[in-house]
């Protein structure tokens, strides 16, 4: 199958991590567009991915098959009204990754009718490990959908939902989740630096160390729960950290903290899709 013509309009740090991972796995940069509001940008984007760019967006829609739209959320509606006329035409695949905008609101504002898929990956697509939530409209085709799937499956991992309202809980663990993690990297690495480590060996130790508990999550037969439990000797060192993080609530606090980012998502869309 010909590789569809991609247009990521908002190529910043989301588009980026989607493109430069699909680069990275053989996508023909050749056949990706990017748009920012800045020229320097794009000049730094062409010379480092070798991908088309343009500052003039709806020249991006009409070179385009699937048409990714990666600006901020607040920045949808205005973006929608520029283009809407250029995309009633066209009629590409339309792929958001915004949080907290409807499909409805894509729809109206990009003038009805038009096939879409609210999407909500990460970061680490860029590294070929994302995750991602994908949601479509009654309009999107079968094939669209498979279209979406080998994406996405370029970069990581997918999972379609079946109702819109889930997508927020997507955003909660796998879209918002990247920075929970890096900030439980930077809290160890600073603490092993504090134990004595120079700061590069903490890093190293502490990055190989998430890494191997996420591989060793994703192999392993048993849950999370009995790994945890197989570090932990009785009255052994581990035992006193996980007590320290219990008795700091971290669980209650990872609940709260998560609740906190679900429930955004819907205030934005409340705020931004009037
Ligand atoms: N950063 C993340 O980890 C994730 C972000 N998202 C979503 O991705 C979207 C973008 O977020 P980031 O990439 O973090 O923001 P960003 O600020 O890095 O990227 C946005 C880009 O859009 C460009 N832009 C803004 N208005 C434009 C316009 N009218 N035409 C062309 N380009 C325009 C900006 O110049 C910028 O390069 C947001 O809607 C966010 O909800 C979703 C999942 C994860
Ligand atoms: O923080 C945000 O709003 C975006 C959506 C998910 C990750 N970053």
């Amino acid at each position: 199958m010909t590789q569809p013509t991609l247009a990521f309009i908002g190529a910043g740090n989301m588009s980026q991590a989607i493109f430069g991972g699909l680069i990275q796995q053989g996508y023909d940069a050749a056949r990706i567009w990017g748009s920012t509001r800045t020229p320097e940008k794009l000049e730094q984007l062409k010379a480092r991915y070798g991908i088309q760019t343009s500052t003039d967006n709806t020249e991006l829609v009409r070179q385009a098959d699937v048409v990714i739209l990666g600006v901020k959320p607040q920045g949808m509606q205005a973006l929608l009204k520029e283009l809407s006329e250029t995309l009633q035409q066209r009629r590409p695949l339309i792929i958001s990754v915004a949080a907290g905008i409807t499909v409805e609101a894509l729809d109206r504002w990009s003038g009805g009718g038009l096939p879409i898929i609210r999407s909500m990956p990460n970061t680490p697509s860029l590294v070929g490990t994302g995750a991602c939530g994908l949601f479509a409209n009654a309009v999107v085709t079968a094939e669209q959908r498979e279209i979406a799937s080998s994406l996405f499956a370029a970069v990581g991992i997918l999972s379609w939902v079946d109702r819109e309202a889930l997508i927020d809980a997507v955003i909660a663990v796998s879209g918002s989740g990247p920075a929970y993690y890096f900030m439980m990297m930077e809290a160890m690495i600073a603490a092993g630096e504090k134990l004595g480590l120079s700061r590069e060996s903490a890093t190293e130790l502490t990055l190989q160390t998430a890494l191997g508990a996420a591989r060793m999550a994703q192999e392993s037969d048993v849950d999370a729960g009995e790994l945890k439990r197989r570090v932990m000797s009785p009255g052994g060192t581990t035992e006193q950290a996980i007590r320290t993080f219990e008795q700091g609530g971290l669980p209650q606090l990872v609940e709260s903290a998560m609740g906190r980012c679900h429930a955004r998502a819907a205030e934005m869309a409340a705020e931004l899709t009037k």
